[in-house]
């Protein structure tokens, strides 16, 4: 049989995967990527001695990472290294609690009890029906497409059926934290992993409360010379096997011939291939990639995850409480969600999160400094004026911090960037800059999700973190899976 040609838009973290898994399938495989580099969302910069990671910050679930090196047949330590973290992230409550939170299931639960109103039981068994969460519906919503009856048909899918209670879909997941921790602070630290898809803990479901699996059970890494070596080692290895990349090259129309793709239009020129795999945000590549093809508005119109405030600062000093992973909570959890996705606004008191790649790779910053990567969780794009937000939520973070820090930070900051929605929408083309595409804040949302193919367009195929299974590195990876899997089926 002919080598079938395709074409990948866009080289983000799920572009990157797609490819390698098809190039590896055999296909002839070209990668068009409208930056003048690869890795989308997950990318890096370094000025005045700083090296910062941009966008995720947070491994887990190398495992999806490992298997791309498995199916291209080529040795990860060649091109790969990364270290499990002992703590996975320091707390800082405002009445001045701090807690670590640790990998090891035991300690952590014992640390817990000593710091919160909680016995190690209550906490671990919370972890356990994390786990048997994820056990029931990962193969379902994750590992498979939703939108093929033959996911419908199987073992694990009746199982999951029958176990449907268990599964906490009726209530959300404050709610439900709120019932099994009467400590609000351990409360607050659950509710924290519905930012991990970008949605509310007030609003999205019960059955979200199987993400502190993730990080408990799996894992939190950290990649030898920071996060960025995730999406350059996929593709360094995406070019030694053969994908062809075109770097600064915007596509701007999908070729459609008798209801099949059949190329692109970039630069003006018409480019043929047989497959046509999208890792451009679904909104923008119905808008403007597809104008004049009917687009699924009721998918399209779903509201947006979160979107993040982000402050690169160059820090001359050294925080020994501080390590890779730090949280400081705001006082009312609520009312920052509220601001967030419903006033579209950001509250004065918000989370922060600050992450020091300098911890662990020392590099990354000049001695005796850090680099902080300090992030808040904001609505997306929809027109705020964000001079004026980033102006106040300085102040606020700098406030805040310096007094949970007990140390005045504003006169410590030597270097600063800043990245906000409107500039992550600019970047990566990500409709309204939200960082993993619709959020999760109904118990639909898996559904409303866009499939990873198209009906109505044979050989158009779509991955990343705004179609199913959803954003974040692991399901990015994931949907780079199912992509390649419904094509192998196609061409069978
Ligand atoms: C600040 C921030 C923090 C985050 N934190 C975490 C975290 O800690 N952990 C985690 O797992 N995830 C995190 N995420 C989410 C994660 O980064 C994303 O889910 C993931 O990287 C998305 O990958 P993707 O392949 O879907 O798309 P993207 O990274 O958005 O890449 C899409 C690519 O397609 C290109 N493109 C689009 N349209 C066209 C076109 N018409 N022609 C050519 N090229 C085109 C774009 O230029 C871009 O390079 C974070 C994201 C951000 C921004």
């Amino acid at each position: 049989m002919k080598q079938q040609k395709v074409i990948v838009i866009g080289a983000g973290i799920s572009g990157l995967a797609t490819s390698i898994r098809l190039r590896s399938q055999g296909y002839d495989v070209s990668v068009f990527e409208a930056n003048s580099y690869p890795g989308g969302k997950l990318t890096a910069f370094s000025a005045e001695g700083y090296r910062f990671d941009m966008g995720p910050s947070l491994f887990t679930m190398p495992q999806f990472v490992e298997e791309l090196f498995k199916v291209a047949d080529k040795p990860i330590s060649d091109y790969f290294e990364y270290k499990k973290k002992e703590v996975v992230c320091n707390y800082f409550y405002e009445d001045g609690t701090t807690f670590s939170a640790l990998a090891d299931e035991e300690k952590f639960a014992e640390q817990a009890a000593k710091t919160f109103e909680v016995d190690e039981a209550t906490v671990l068994n919370y972890l356990h029906r994390s786990k048997s969460k994820y056990d029931l519906t990962a193969s379902l919503f994750l590992e498979k497409s939703l939108h093929k009856t033959s996911t419908y048909l199987s073992k694990d899918t009746l199982k999951a059926i029958f176990n449907i209670n268990s599964l906490d879909l009726n209530t959300t997941l404050s709610n439900y934290n709120a019932k099994v921790f009467k400590d609000e602070r351990l409360q607050q630290f659950y509710n924290r992993f519905a930012t991990y898809n970008g949605s509310s803990p007030y609003q999205t479901p019960g059955i979200m409360s199987m993400i502190p699996h993730l990080e408990q059970y799996f894992g939190t890494y950290i990649p030898k010379g920071g996060m960025h070596q995730i999406s350059m080692s996929l593709y360094t290895l995406a070019q030694d096997i053969g994908v062809k990349f075109h770097l600064n090259t915007n596509v701007d129309e999908i070729l459609v011939e008798k209801s099949k793709a059949a190329g692109i239009i970039a630069n003006g020129k018409h480019i043929y291939a047989d497959i046509v795999v999208s890792n451009s945000d679904v909104v923008p590549t119905y808008r403007r990639l597809l104008k004049g093809h009917k687009a699924p508005e009721r998918i399209l119109k779903q509201p947006r995850s979160s979107s993040a405030l982000i402050f690169y600062w160059g820090i001359t000093r050294e925080f020994p409480e501080l390590d890779l992973h730090n949280i400081f909570f705001s006082k009312d959890y609520e009312t920052e969600f509220d601001y967030i996705f419903n006033k579209k606004e950001v509250h004065h008191d918000p989370t922060v999160y600050i992450n020091i790649t300098s911890k662990d790779v020392p590099k990354d910053a000049p001695d005796g400094c850090e680099n902080w990567f300090t992030m808040i969780n904001v609505p997306s794009n929809t027109g705020q004026d964000w001079g004026s937000i980033i102006k106040a939520a300085r102040q606020n973070i700098i406030t805040k911090v310096s007094r949970l820090l007990n140390e005045d930070i504003s006169k410590l900051i030597t270097y600063e960037a800043v990245l906000d929605p409107k500039s992550i929408e600019s970047k990566t083309q990500s409709y309204q800059g939200a960082l993993y595409g619709a959020s999760s804040n109904n118990k639909y949302a898996a559904f409303l999700r866009h499939p990873n193919f198209k009906q109505s367009i044979k050989n158009l195929y779509f991955c990343g973190g705004s179609v199913h299974p959803g954003g974040g590195i692991p399901l990015c990876l994931l949907s780079g899976k199912i992509v390649s899997e419904l094509i192998q089926k196609a061409n069978q």
